[in-house]
């Protein structure tokens, strides 16, 4: 035996002391492997819609109505497994709307407990005990674990369970109990969760999306372009506070900052008030903000402005010190003849639908006036300090990454940067190009560094680069030539709004590109897909979130409510459990309440993608892979006691 495997099954003995004691680890290991897979849920593009993302976490995409299908096949009607699913989302919503028509709620009781005890059962099925056991909530950890382990060595077992169910009810806890037990099964009805990106801007509730994350059992997530601009700002580079706090404005969201966040926006009402007091703002129209007064909505646009024309300047003087980016074209205010209220682009010029500019000094049009100064200096230390966003971008952090693979599905939020050709593109990162993987790879290093480097410059270099991600015709999370941000503001010609994607997005139904991009992250081609977000499918047109016959997987629909006119549906998500690959397709969410009422499931669709004959168990994912490597390794810790070369410590 060689010296390092020696001390390496040395220290496993720490762990396995006996002979017995690494056997049993064999036995339970191997019973794992044969465990049906976990279900995987995948989710993406959900711009702030707390309430449609909470009600696709409840109904697990679809997951909840399968297991009450597995259970209750033909035995109970549409209606009545309608019922359970909307009980089982919204326990407490739906039991105070039930005990207000139902005659004999104690009937009502046990017939449910009984049939949500069945449903638990059957999620947990798929589960080691002691892993099930770590979802029950602790207070009734015991009955549960009780009610869904079969005994099989009990000969009146429904006396048994009748027994128990009795008693919940006459002691009073059939309520909360219904209420563990369903969340329960939400809870195991998904194994893990992946989200693809854009977790922030254009809906009202990111923050408490992010609250939710951090409670969630087993998560990964690939940022996306939002999330990166968000993360920017929480490091204090400027002009990424600028960014957010625009959208922000633009969507009527600023209670996020306020109310979510509570981050100051005092200094920049004030301000806004001061400089565009006259101005009416009319480029900066509010989206949304149905409930704001006239008042109100004359602030915020005001608000709005300011903070675009602070960015416009920032951008511009961050393009100039990293000329690196290759990105000067995108500084426009020198473009602009001040005087006559129009701007040269590309050779043409064009009127400007707005020329206010109250604090540019044409001569020096980027150069932030003192009071701009003071704002921006402000805003940065409240944004830098604010506990609560620095918590979650931590999460973002630690769950988060640019890209994954799992299960031999690659997951990225955009795209591959690729020429016209599909070949990979080159970007130029600090001097130096990268494509393909590598490219990915080095943006993300720059990401960490912007949070946790020491050298100085490397750290800045990191907040810069996550500004870069964010609208970089090189970034994989952008992927479009230019972000056409003042265009769309200040110009009334709509070729100028384009924003021309990357090659990527036409080239996905090539299969020759797609093998490539999947070789190059080492996928086993075959079985393999592409999961990404970022683009709205346009589902009403026709369009299939399906693409290259299956092995690409296009799943943003738009959650986001904005963009539901133009895509037709709420989004698309997907799941993957031991049977195959399900696409959901989901119905504009309107609101919880209705969801309750009308025991809406907002699923319209669910579109096969991928089903396999034999079901897969652990053993066929990546976690099987690790656990069959920790098995090797304890048959060899077992080989060494056996043959005397390690000594057994108890
Ligand atoms: O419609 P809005 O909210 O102004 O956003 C438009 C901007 O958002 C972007 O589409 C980026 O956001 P997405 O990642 O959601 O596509 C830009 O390309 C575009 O300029
Ligand atoms: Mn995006």
């Amino acid at each position: 035996m060689e010296k390092l495997e020696l001390k390496y099954l040395e220290r496993l003995s720490q762990l396995y002391p006996t002979i017995a004691k690494a056997s049993t680890e064999i036995i339970n290991l191997q019973a794992i492997l044969n465990l049906p897979k976990g279900t995987e849920h995948f989710l993406t593009d959900i711009h702030g819609e707390y309430e449609a993302f909470s009600h696709v976490l409840k109904n697990g995409s679809g997951s909840v109505r399968r297991k009450i299908n597995d259970v209750f096949g033909h035995t109970l009607n549409e209606q009545d497994k309608r019922s359970l699913a909307t009980l089982i989302y919204y326990p407490k919503e739906k039991m105070e709307l039930i005990k207000k028509t139902e005659e004999d709620i104690m009937d009502w009781y046990k017939i449910t407990l009984y049939r949500l005890i069945e449903v638990c059962k059957e999620a947990a099925s798929k589960y080691t005990r002691s892993k099930v056991r770590k979802a029950l909530p602790p207070d009734f950890a015991y009955v549960i674990e009780e009610l869904i382990t079969e005994k099989s060595d009990l000969t009146d077992k429904e006396a048994y369970y009748e027994q128990i169910i009795e008693t919940i009810i006459t002691i009073g806890r059939a309520e909360v109990f219904i209420i563990a037990l369903s969340e329960v099964i939400q809870r195991l009805v998904v194994d893990h969760m992946h989200i693809l990106g854009d977790i922030y801007d254009r809906g009202p509730g990111p923050h408490e999306i992010m609250n939710k994350l951090e409670r969630y059992h087993s998560l990964d997530i690939q940022w996306g372009n939002h999330d990166i601009v968000w993360m920017g700002a929480a490091a204090g580079q400027t002009t990424c506070i600028a960014n957010v706090i625009r959208i922000c404005a633009r969507y009527a969201n600023l209670d996020i900052l306020e109310d979510g966040y509570g981050i100051n926006l005092l200094p920049l009402a004030t301000f806004s008030l001061i400089h565009y007091k006259d101005d009416p703002c009319s480029c900066f129209k509010i989206k949304g903000g149905n409930d704001l007064n006239p008042a109100e909505i004359s602030l915020q646009m005001k608000m709005h402005k300011a903070i675009s024309v602070i960015q416009f300047k920032l951008e511009g003087q961050l393009l100039m010190r990293r000329k690196e980016f290759h990105m000067a074209n995108r500084a426009l205010l020198d473009s602009i003849d001040y005087a006559n209220g129009t701007i040269r682009l590309d050779g043409k010029e064009y009127k400007l639908l707005d020329s206010n500019f109250p604090t540019i000094d044409p001569d020096n049009p980027y150069e932030l006036s003192s009071e701009e100064t003071l704002v921006v200096e402000r805003l940065t230390s409240a944004f830098t300090n604010c506990e609560k966003l620095q918590r979650h971008m931590n999460l973002l952090l630690k769950k988060g990454s640019l890209y994954k693979v799992y299960n031999n599905n690659l997951l990225y939020h955009g795209c591959i940067p690729l020429n016209e050709d599909g070949s990979f593109k080159a970007v130029d990162i600090y001097g130096k190009k990268y494509k393909g993987k590598a490219l990915y790879e080095v943006l993300e290093a720059y990401v960490r560094k912007a949070f946790v480097a020491i050298d100085e410059n490397e750290r800045e270099k990191g907040k810069d680069i996550l500004w870069f991600i964010w609208s970089s015709p090189g970034s994989p999370l952008f992927g479009k030539q230019k972000m056409a941000t003042f265009e769309r503001y200040f110009l009334a010609e709509k070729e100028t709004h384009e924003e021309k994607k990357n090659p990527y997005y036409r080239l996905l139904e090539d299969e020759t590109v797609i093998n490539r991009i999947m070789r190059e992250f080492g996928l086993e081609e075959g079985c393999a897909h592409i999961v990404n977000g970022h683009v709205p499918v346009h589902h009403a047109a026709g369009e299939s979130p399906i693409k290259c016959n299956g092995k690409v997987l296009v799943i943003d629909g738009g959650f986001s409510k904005a963009y539901q006119k133009e895509t037709g549906i709420a989004g698309y998500t997907l799941i993957y459990n031991s049977w195959g690959m399900i696409l959901a397709a989901h119905e504009p969410f309107t609101s919880a309440e209705d969801a309750i009422t009308r025991e809406t499931d907002i699923l319209s669709d669910s579109i096969l993608v991928k089903r396999s004959m034999i079901r897969k168990t652990v053993e066929d994912t990546d976690n099987g892979r690790k656990l069959k490597e920790n098995i090797e390794e304890l048959k060899a810790l077992l080989a060494a006691y056996r043959s005397g070369t390690i000594i057994e410590k108890e």
